[in-house]
């Protein structure tokens, strides 16, 4: 019999940036900026409060996707508790490419494990971490979500078969940060993942397998070769019609030397800083178009915490 734990429980989890230019669907890198969601178990009903992003846009009832993904936990558990109140506090933009959806979903399934008396032992990482990227579909915002830093994920199946997600994470560089510019307007992922095609030419596909190795190594400890490492043939350009200024802001960065990419499914721009001072900081900054927002982030080492 599931016991529930008494008084509120924080989680905070981390905005991440997918793919990083070549690793679609399977490089994700968590990143300095938090979202926190506070919940307690009640005698009975829903209560949901969400401050700062997606106030006013999103439901409040079950359909929230935090709620939904406590629910999903709450069922591995082995119990629903009798009634809930939830509080968002939310930093990470939501359609933007920064993983609102996943830190959301991974929020969701820590927050309802850490709700359970002995939990950990009931859902233990690797399950909670499958259930995350079954929720979202792919794993790899959920997988720097979770386990925070530089994550390579997959799945154990063929492609477009089911099977187990995997996660392992990868060293990064402590030299390695980011430069985020947003922009005002979004593209739903499920939009930007509609543009891209079923198959890709063997020759693209190999051009990114080499592209998707050196950003490992590139990522690990040897910075200067971010910007050849991070050039991209699977999706950026299928999806430039979405996001025709993002891709122009990634074309001009990339020709001045900056390791920049689209963020996720975008339509953030991320460009890589190495190290290299605040000058060049404050150079990258200063390429933020109009109405956007340019913000410098460090790699966030932690995934979600409960705190
Ligand atoms: N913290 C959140 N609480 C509730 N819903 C959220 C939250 N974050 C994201 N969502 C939902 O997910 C959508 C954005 O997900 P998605 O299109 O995958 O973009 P992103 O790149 O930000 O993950 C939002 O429009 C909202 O419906
Ligand atoms: N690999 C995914 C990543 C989506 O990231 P998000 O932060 O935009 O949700 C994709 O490119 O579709």
């Amino acid at each position: 019999m599931t016991s529930f734990v008494t008084g509120p429980v924080r989680v905070t989890v981390p905005a991440t940036s997918a793919n990083l230019g070549p690793g679609y669907d399977s490089l994700g890198l968590a990143l300095e900026l938090r979202d926190t969601l506070e919940a307690e178990v009640t005698g009975t009903g829903l209560v949901v409060e969400v401050e700062g992003e997606g106030a006013g846009a999103v439901s409040l009832d079950e359909s929230h996707l935090v709620v939904r993904s406590m629910r999903a936990a709450f069922e591995l558990l082995g119990q629903q508790p009798p009634g809930l109140r939830l509080r968002c506090r939310n930093l990470v933009p939501h359609a933007r490419g920064l993983g609102s959806s996943s830190a959301a979903i991974v929020g969701g399934v820590v927050l309802a494990r850490a709700l359970v008396a002995g939990g950990e032992l009931l859902l233990d990482d690797e399950a909670a971490f499958r259930l995350t990227a079954d929720l979202e579909g792919h794993p790899d915002n959920v997988a720097p979500a979770f386990h925070g830093g530089f994550v390579i994920s997959g799945n154990e199946a063929a492609p477009g078969e089911r099977g187990d997600f995997w996660a392992v994470k990868a060293s990064v560089d402590p030299r390695v940060g980011a430069v985020v510019f947003i922009p005002p307007t979004g593209v739903e992922t499920k939009v930007a993942r509609g543009l891209l095609p079923d198959r890709v030419p063997h020759a693209d596909a190999a051009a990114g397998a080499a592209r998707t190795a050196l950003l490992v190594a590139a990522l690990a400890g040897q910075p200067e070769q971010l910007h050849r490492a991070t050039r991209d043939y699977l999706h950026q350009e299928y999806r430039r019609p979405a996001m025709p200024d993002s891709l122009a802001l990634v074309d001009a960065l990339r020709g001045d030397g900056v390791a920049a990419v689209v963020s996720g499914a975008g339509p953030t721009v991320l460009a890589f800083t190495d190290g290299d001072g605040s000058a060049h900081t404050h150079q990258l900054v200063a390429r933020c178009p109009d109405r956007w927002v340019a913000r410098h982030l460090a790699v966030s080492l932690d995934g979600a915490r409960v705190e």
